[in-house]
């Protein structure tokens, strides 16, 4: 039986860098931000929606959305957050399934769906175990501002339009604190495999 493992956390805690970890020793890994980012390419159904409902103001000149201006609009609007949500994340769900059964199909050991609001989104019931990357809130704020060069405002607001990290620390299976070096992360990330007994398969 293959294991589906829902990885999830805060903005800028760490997911895609364990997410990268995952493939390198071999477990497949379906990213929910790169499927949103599909599903809102030119011409699709939500893109549609997404113009009719927000306006051509929040297009680029090459027709492709602004993804920085609509950024700023719903992460400062809990309503249009959700109305932007509700667009785009029943199409991010259809595509994840497709994906997630077709490693269940292959009888891979272990497949994992890297979703940033597992919880917000209640997807829980879709994976069998959950993974919570976390860092300290100065950790998050420190490492977001400088990969997306965001005054600090611009990231606390996307920061806290998630469920606070603590919360969802509690509410998982096993969580990786990554407040420390790739190499702590690594280490307690196999640890975490080993107790679920995802090794024997996997390619070193
Ligand atoms: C608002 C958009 C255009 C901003 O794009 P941008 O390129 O700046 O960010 P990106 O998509 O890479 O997301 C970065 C991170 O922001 C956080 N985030 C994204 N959308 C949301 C949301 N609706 N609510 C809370 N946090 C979110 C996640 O932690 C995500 O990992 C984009 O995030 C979007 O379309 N969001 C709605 C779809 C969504 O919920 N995606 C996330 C998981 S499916
Ligand atoms: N242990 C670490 N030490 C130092 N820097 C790190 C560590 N882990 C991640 N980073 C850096 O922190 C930033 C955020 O990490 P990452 O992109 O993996 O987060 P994420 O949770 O996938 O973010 P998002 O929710 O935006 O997709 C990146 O610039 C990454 O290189």
């Amino acid at each position: 039986m293959t294991v589906v493992i829902g990885l999830t956390g805060g903005i800028a805690s760490g997911k895609s860098t364990v997410s990268t970890m995952l493939e390198e020793i071999g477990i497949p890994v379906i990213d929910a931000d790169k499927i949103a980012k599909e599903v809102v390419e030119v011409g699709q159904e939500a893109y549609i929606k997404i113009v009719a409902t927000f306006g051509e103001e929040i297009l680029l000149p090459n027709g492709e959305l602004d993804r920085l201006k609509l950024g700023a609009i719903i992460f400062n609007d809990a309503e249009k957050r959700k109305i932007l949500n509700n667009i785009v994340h029943p199409a991010v769900r259809e595509c994840m399934n497709e994906r997630k059964n077709r490693y269940l199909q292959a009888g891979e050991e272990a497949v994992v769906l890297d979703i940033p609001l597992l919880f917000e989104g209640n997807l829980t019931n879709i994976v069998d175990k959950v993974l919570v990357v976390y860092v300290d809130e100065e950790v998050q704020l420190d490492r977001l501002m400088k990969r997306n060069d965001f005054t600090k405002e611009e990231a606390l607001a996307r920061i806290h339009s998630q469920m606070p990290l603590k919360e969802k620390v509690s509410r998982s299976d096993e969580a990786i604190n990554n407040n420390g070096s790739l190499e702590e992360t690594k280490k307690t990330l196999m640890v975490i495999l080993g107790k679920w007994g995802i090794m024997k398969k996997v390619k070193k």
